[in-house]
């Protein structure tokens, strides 16, 4: 196992902010913690890097219990915060190059590990930019290079994606899978689910400090027994007929929002043939028919009853 937490609790004052956190992620993993803002995540990461006290429970990394002092540990651990940290009067490849030189004295072979980290990440034209020059996704492209460059076999990724265009955003995204291939097992910590879903091998939902659920997307998504969603727009749909689409077989909730008809069922087939039919025959004109599989927003939201996103 590359990190087992038991039991963890942390509280700043009188708001605790880890209840009882359980969490054991194996070698090759990538590994998602999802969560709205102020859920836990980063205090969860702080307390697993020891650069947080904890009030109780235990953190192993490597096998090995996780204290301020375990340096042998954290040279082969790579850490990129949520708030972009490096230094504003060095350029980016004085950046990576002191951050690579806490753990890798020797001056030759950092050269090819900061060599590396800056092609990586994109960063090639821009080595001898200082970091005020860099645009927010360049600067964000620029933290991870510091935080891998000494090819550490854990990475932790705090929200790394935030305020980040598209263009940086799957540049980061692609090259994060291609970390976890090349052998580093990654922590993901994000309150996009959408970047959960498609990056992480196993995901847990962290809400209030505390861990909701915890599997594969498909093993969370099995717990609400929700089948597909169908939407349409409809702009002359009674209420009376909301509420006959509510009685169909297999819906399990309809929704209006505006002209909007959001319904879901328990089944996976074939609600959308019985909303086409039931339109039809109906007579209601509609638009914009379309139908989706449930998203981890639903898991959330069943589990906890509001929104993953605030
Ligand atoms: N230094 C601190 N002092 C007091 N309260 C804090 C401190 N750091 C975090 N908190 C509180 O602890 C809770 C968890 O915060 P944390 O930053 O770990 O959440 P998060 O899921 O990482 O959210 P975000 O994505 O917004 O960073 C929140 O209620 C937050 O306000």
């Amino acid at each position: 196992m590359i990190i087992e937490v038991e039991n963890l609790k942390k509280s700043y004052g009188k708001l605790l902010a880890l209840d009882n956190l359980n969490l054991a992620i194996e070698e090759g993993e990538v590994f998602g913690l999802l969560g709205p803002n102020g859920s836990g995540k980063t205090t969860a990461i702080n307390c697993m890097l020891s650069l947080l006290h904890y009030d109780a429970g235990s953190i192993r990394i490597f096998g090995q219990e996780m204290t301020p002092e375990s340096y042998d540990l954290k040279k082969d651990i790579g850490v990129v915060m949520q708030n972009v940290a490096v230094f504003p009067e060095l350029t980016v490849e004085e950046n990576v190059d002191y951050f690579c030189g806490l753990y890798v004295p020797d001056r030759k072979e950092r050269k090819d590990l900061v060599n590396e980290a800056i092609t990586f990440t994109g960063l090639d034209e821009f080595r001898k930019f200082i970091p005020k020059k860099l645009s927010g996704g360049l600067l964000r492209r620029l933290n991870i290079a510091c935080g891998i460059a000494h090819k550490p076999k854990l990475i932790f990724l705090d929200e790394p994606t935030v305020a980040v265009d598209p263009q940086s955003r799957n540049r980061i995204l692609e090259g994060i899978l291609e970390l976890n291939r090349k052998g580093s097992t990654i922590v993901y910590t994000s309150h996009y689910m959408e970047e959960v879903e498609t990056l992480c091998s196993r995901i847990m939902i962290i809400d209030k400090g505390k861990a909701i659920a915890t599997g594969t997307r498909e093993e969370l998504k099995s717990m609400i027994h929700l089948g597909k969603k169908v939407s349409f727009e409809a702009e002359e749909i009674t209420a009376v007929q909301i509420e006959l689409l509510k009685n169909l077989p297999g819906v399990h909730s309809v929704e209006q929002s505006g002209h909007t008809v959001h319904l879901k069922s328990d089944e996976e087939n074939g609600i959308l043939e019985k909303t086409l039919a039931f339109l039809k025959d109906q007579d209601i004109r509609y638009t914009n028919i379309y139908s989706e599989m449930p998203t981890l927003n639903d898991v959330f939201l069943e589990i906890t009853g509001k929104e993953l996103r605030d």
